[in-house]
């Protein structure tokens, strides 16, 4: 059955998802990784594909950019489409000094300045974190098979705010001071319905830019197409 952003039936879909906010680099990732790859969803241009890879199923849907449209796009699989793990893949600011562009974050729980996930049990601060069991599979396979070109790896806190382009006064600083790796726009969302379905849910980061240096941000291909290193974790969290 149909809902009202995916226009597919129930199996249509791998019980793992991976989800880069692009449409586009879903269909890269498509192209390039799974061996059969069929169009399963293009409502809103919000490609979605399902395959397998080295025999097990596999699908990739993107999410869109923000909370709203990522939880909207995570509530429909987990409820819907039989989706039981969803690994986004995609691109992060640098926040910590010793993050760099080409890193890859593995983002074990995400800070938000969105009031979406405020909503689900008033009076608490829902803290918003990946699944243990994804985060380990993915981390375990960062410790072996790294190919020369992969950058580091690290996990820890990010933050996951609504807005792109204004950044309060000190915000990023005291975010540093903390400990927080680095921001994206999804993750807090995502980990959120996670949460409410009782699924599972990682968010597997490329450092594309940093926001205290800006001297070695990627360009806006790159950002489409330098992802290598974060798949293959994702890839791992996936099948794990
Ligand atoms: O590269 P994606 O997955 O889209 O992620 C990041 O890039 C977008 C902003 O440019 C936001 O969606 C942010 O979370
Ligand atoms: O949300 C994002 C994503 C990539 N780079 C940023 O600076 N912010």
């Amino acid at each position: 059955m149909a809902t009202a952003h995916i226009a597919a039936e129930p199996g249509d879909f791998a019980p793992a998802v991976l989800m880069p906010g692009d449409p586009r680099r879903a269909q890269r990732i498509a192209e390039s990784l799974i061996d059969d790859a069929r169009l399963v969803t293009d409502v809103r241009g919000m490609l979605g594909f399902t395959g397998t890879v080295d025999g097990r199923p596999l699908s990739v849907m993107g999410s869109g950019m923000g909370q709203p449209s990522c939880t909207i796009y995570a509530t429909e699989l987990f409820s819907t489409f039989g989706v039981e793990r969803i690994i986004r893949v995609g691109t992060a600011g640098g926040i910590a000094p010793q993050v760099a562009v080409g890193d890859v974050v593995l983002a074990t729980g995400a800070h938000t300045d969105s009031s979406m996930n405020q909503a689900r049990i008033p009076g608490v601060n829902f803290s918003a974190v990946a699944d243990f069991h994804l985060a380990r599979a993915a981390w375990e396979a960062s410790c072996s098979g790294r190919a020369d070109q992969e950058g580091a790896v690290h996990v820890g806190t990010i933050i996951s705010r609504d807005h792109f382009y204004f950044t309060p006064d000190q915000q990023t600083e005291r975010l540093a001071a903390h400990g927080v790796l680095a921001v994206e726009m999804e993750a807090a969302a995502l980990y959120g319905v996670a949460a409410e379905f009782g699924k599972q849910a990682l968010a597997v980061l490329t450092v594309s830019d940093h926001l205290l240096d800006h001297s070695g941000d990627m360009s806006a291909a790159d950002r489409e197409t330098r992802f290598a290193g974060a798949l293959r974790l994702a890839l791992a969290a996936a099948h794990s």
